[in-house]
């Protein structure tokens, strides 16, 4: 499986004549037969935020995170790679998720941590869809967690269409057609911008739910314990970072820039719990569109996630 398009030029950047001086830039590798690592991909697609009446733009994310990514100090031991980019052509946003999926599943195989580039938010269903492909050859039923950093639930009906707002009931379903659990923590919603009928199908799915306003850093640590819980029952998770969790100040390059949000300061802590779990398997960061971008704010948050998460390892 290969994707449909390799662009090396986004990893140009800073080259310090010092020792000890890697950035990213100077350390990631084309994705080929090597050790296992972590793998970025990208989908390049905004097909799903244009069915959910967003603001189109989040197809050039991928480029505007490696850009922002090239120019971090490297302080990783082992390797990254790039793994390319799955593009959505003429609109078939299921083609590229099969695809999205066909790549996940094969980074999966070989060993890699897959860090997928976003995209709008339907990259949960590719990105879950490569996760399912690959545990389904191991396991009969395997205890998968989703921990979703977002404003929104994203639980649309998707009887509808299928886009952006709808890749976690896309996932509930599917995890009743399997068979399996459906274990699902939303953190970060906003209240203001999810409807009733939203939280009563989130209430229904058993989400774990943490809105905005109750992330603070008086009650981060039992959030932390909270999540512990979360994972502790779970034998994989999928982490998926909607940057419009974030405040509009912070990340102002997504569709829909939030009101409250929780502060990097706040969700990067918590980004850590997952990492340090044991237990990721896949990654994913959303939403990121750099048209409504200021001075790369939003992709620099999306880089230093990426930097937060492959710390270790
Ligand atoms: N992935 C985005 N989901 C949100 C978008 C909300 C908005 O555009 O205002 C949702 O469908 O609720
Ligand atoms: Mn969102
Ligand atoms: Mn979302």
């Amino acid at each position: 499986m290969s994707a449909d398009r390799i662009d090396t030029a986004p990893w140009t950047g800073r080259t310090d004549p010092e020792a000890d001086t890697l950035r990213w830039h100077q350390a990631i590798r084309p994705l080929g037969a090597a050790a296992p690592g972590v793998a970025v991909l990208g989908f390049a697609c905004d097909e799903g935020v244009r069915r959910n009446h967003g603001r189109s733009g989040a197809a050039a994310a991928p480029t505007a995170i490696r850009k922002a990514l090239a120019n971090l100090a490297w302080h990783r031991e082992g390797p990254a790679y790039d793994a390319g980019d799955v593009c959505c052509e003429d609109g078939d946003l299921d083609a590229a998720q099969t695809r999205l999926a066909e790549n996940v599943s094969a980074l999966l195989a070989t060993g890699h941590l897959p860090i997928v580039l976003g995209g709008g938010h339907e990259v949960a269903w590719g990105s879950w869809q490569g996760l399912a492909r690959h545990l389904a050859t191991l396991e009969s039923a395997p205890r998968i967690g989703i921990v979703n950093f977002d404003a929104h639930f994203d639980l649309r009906d998707p009887a509808h269409a299928h886009s952006s707002g709808t890749p976690f009931a896309q996932i509930a379903e599917d995890c009743a057609a399997r068979g399996w659990p459906f274990r699902y923590a939303c953190l970060g919603v906003s209240r203001a911008s999810n409807t009733r009928a939203l939280f009563r199908r989130a209430t229904e799915l058993d989400v774990l739910i943490r809105e905005d306003r109750e992330i603070t850093p008086m009650s981060l640590a039992q959030i932390g314990r909270e999540l512990d819980a979360f994972i502790g029952v779970c034998d994989h998770v999928y982490l998926t970072i909607d940057l419009d969790v974030l405040p509009a100040c912070e990340a102002p390059g997504v569709s829909a820039p939030a009101a409250r949000g929780v502060s990097l300061a706040l969700l990067e802590p918590l980004v850590e719990h997952v990492r340090d779990g044991d237990k990721l398997r896949l990654a994913d960061l959303a939403e990121l569109n750099p048209a409504f971008d200021i001075d790369q704010r939003t992709a620099r948050v999306a880089a230093r996630l990426i930097h937060t998460l492959t710390l270790n390892g």
